[in-house]
Parts: C-alpha cells; structure tokens; sequence
C-alpha cells in the first residue's frame, strides 16, 4: 500500500449486514436530514448528506449494524497504524455519507493538504493532520451503471505517511484508478492524494474513518 498510496480489500463486510447499516443510515438522514453545514454544498464541492458519529451514538441510534461498520474500520485503523513507529491515532468518530443518486459528487480534493509556503513568510505544513483516510462502502447490487466511483490521483510520497507529494503528482494530468464502492469492500489511502467521488446516479453510501498523525498541527487544528 505504501508504495501506490492505496489499497482495497473487498467482502471485509458480508453484503447483508452492509445492506442493513445502509438502511440505518438513509433512515437517519431521512429522520434528520443531516447537521452538516451546507458551506461546501453551496460551494459546490460536494452534493451528499453527511455527519460524523461515534460507534455509541450509532448504538444509542439503535444502528447496530452501523456501529458494527464503525467498530471493524476502528480496528482496522488500529491494525494498520501498528505498523508504523510514529504515532498515530484512528479518530473515534465516523463520517457517515450517502450520495443521493442524481448526478451529485465530491469535487476532486485531497483529505489533507501540504502547502509548501515561502519560508521568509511562514512555514510550510499540512492543512490538517489526517494521514490516512479508510472508506467502507455499503452498496449491494451496484453496477457500472450507478456510477460513484471513488476516482485516485497520482502516487503517493510512500514512507512517512505523510511526506509531501510533488506538486506535480496533484496536476489534472496524473494518472488514476476508478474503485467502485461495493458493499463490504474497504479503501484505505494517504489522505495526501487527491481523489474525487464521481458522478452518483443510484443511491451511494460509505462510512469513512480518518487516522490522525499526532504533530504540532494538532493544537493548531483542534480534534475536528
Ligand atoms: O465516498 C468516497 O468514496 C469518498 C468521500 C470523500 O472523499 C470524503 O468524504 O472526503
Ligand atoms: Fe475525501
């Protein structure tokens, strides 16, 4: 994984119970609609409904299932950040998002950012301090003809997790891979790379987890 930045694992959930926290999930946005703010909606960035929430919360929800999704990414952050000898930490709450079909997306971006400054002016550093970003995708039964597939940039900088990419690695020009998000299957990648959602035309939902790395961005970031 290392080496390419990504990785996917399929069939780490059985599609049943992926099928049944995706009910979980669309009942809750359809109860609540979503606390998310609409700032990046307006700016068209991104079209789905999305919130954070914890394994508990999901529990207290009566999302068993949801938080059994939650529970299995936690784990599977744990494992991969023993791995490394810097510090780490799985953030203890989920994104949980459903694309409502229709054409909505998420705009190429990357989950954090390095942005290299003048050093007379100010230093160079990270926009947050993810490193590293793990989707379930919860979608039974999806076909080429649903669309939504989580599209990667680039290379990544390897080993740290967080190295910097070259800029040009980040130009519209780099190469990419198409994932499809189905039920059960796991992506896990360097928050540093760029990677879009592509046009959603069914009803698309994935829980993302993100692993922190402990730096001094942490005080200047806050635990969001
Ligand atoms: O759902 C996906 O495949 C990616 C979502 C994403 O990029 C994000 O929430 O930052
Ligand atoms: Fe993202």
């Amino acid at each position: 994984m290392l080496s390419q930045g990504f990785a996917a694992l399929d069939e780490i959930m059985c599609a049943q119970t992926a099928r049944a926290a995706r009910l979980e999930l669309r009942g809750l946005f359809h109860r609540y609609g979503t606390r998310f703010t609409s700032e990046t909606h307006r700016a068209g960035i991104r079209s789905d409904l999305c919130q954070c929430l914890c394994e508990h919360e999901a529990n207290a929800l009566g999302m068993h299932h949801t938080a059994s999704a939650i529970r299995m990414l936690k784990a599977i952050g744990h494992e991969l950040t023993r791995t490394f000898d810097e510090a780490f930490t799985v953030a203890p709450c989920a994104q949980i998002a459903c694309f409502p079909g229709g054409g909505t997306f998420y705009q190429r971006h990357g989950d954090n950012l390095y942005q290299p400054m003048d050093p007379s002016t100010a230093p160079s550093g990270f926009n947050n301090w993810r490193a590293f970003t793990i989707l379930m995708y919860l979608n039974p039964a999806w076909t080429p003809d649903d669309g939504g597939c989580l599209r990667i940039y680039g290379e990544c900088g390897g080993v740290p997790p967080l190295t910097p990419l070259p800029q040009d690695t980040l130009s519209a020009k780099s190469s990419f891979v198409d994932l499809e998000p189905l039920a059960g299957r796991v992506v896990v990648f360097n928050s540093l790379l760029h990677h879009e959602v592509m046009p959603v035309m069914g009803i698309r939902c994935a829980l993302t987890i993100w692993i922190w790395k402990e730096d001094a961005n942490r005080e200047k970031f806050g635990r969001s």
